[in-house]
């Protein structure tokens, strides 16, 4: 499985000021979607391009633009909505699917509670967005949703992704492509990822505080 942790300056500024305990609820969200900005630049890196001839000011001049597949976002409800914004500001045009997964905190299973794609996934590029991959759990669960509906080019933003995670979905999905912005340490005992960022769809959500 491609995995690619962007260690760009930026993101890692960026993502080192989302980890500290005290921010607002606005800072967090903005920092969120910032770093989803950015994360989409490096995961469109190879999105082929092609040549053709438009009329400029001078006369025809041959531009480059992107060719074939069209991309489709699906954010994992709820905390991937808090990446939308940002990766929006570089693919306005995208189309959305969205998918609502929760895990259950006892048992750490991934429960499915919505599924609205676009049409004609097998000609699209699918980019998850979900600013947390911790057991993996989700994350599969979604994967195989988007297989089912025809999707076989698939990516992966997260802002934050622990090793247990990435083997777990790595043994199921080896054809996925992940970009994050961190592979941290490793999980605690109640599946959260350490050092992390806690609680990222409260965070964003502004539903509890820490
Ligand atoms: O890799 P996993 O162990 O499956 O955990 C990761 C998932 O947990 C969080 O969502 P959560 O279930 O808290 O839902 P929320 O976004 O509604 O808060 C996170 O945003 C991921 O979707
Ligand atoms: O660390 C974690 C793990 C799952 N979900 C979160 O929001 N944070
Ligand atoms: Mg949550």
């Amino acid at each position: 499985m491609k995995v690619v942790e962007v260690r760009h300056p930026l993101v890692q500024h960026k993502l080192g000021l989302m980890r500290r305990g005290d921010n607002s609820t606005k800072t967090f969200r903005e920092l969120a979607s910032e770093v989803a900005t950015l994360l989409t630049y490096e995961a469109t890196a190879d999105l082929e391009t092609e040549t053709v001839q438009v009329e400029g000011w001078a006369g025809p001049v041959a531009i480059e633009r992107i060719k074939g597949r069209k991309i489709t976002l699906v954010p994992i409800l709820r905390a991937g909505l808090g990446m939308l914004p940002g990766v929006l500001e570089l693919l306005p045009a995208a189309k959305v699917g969205v998918v609502g997964l929760q895990r259950d905190e006892a048992t750490l299973g991934a429960v499915t509670y919505y599924e609205k794609l676009v049409g004609n996934m097998e000609d699209r590029i699918a980019l998850i967005l979900d600013p947390m991959l911790a057991t993996g759990g989700t994350l599969i669960a979604t994967v195989d949703m988007l297989k089912a509906a025809g999707a076989t080019r698939i990516k992966g933003l997260f802002l934050v992704a622990a090793p247990e995670g990435l083997r777990a979905v790595e043994a199921v999905h080896p054809d996925l492509e992940i970009y994050t912005a961190s592979i941290d340490e490793r999980l605690d005992e109640r599946g959260y990822i350490l050092p992390g960022l806690g609680d990222a769809g409260d965070k964003i959500f502004g539903t509890r505080a820490g």
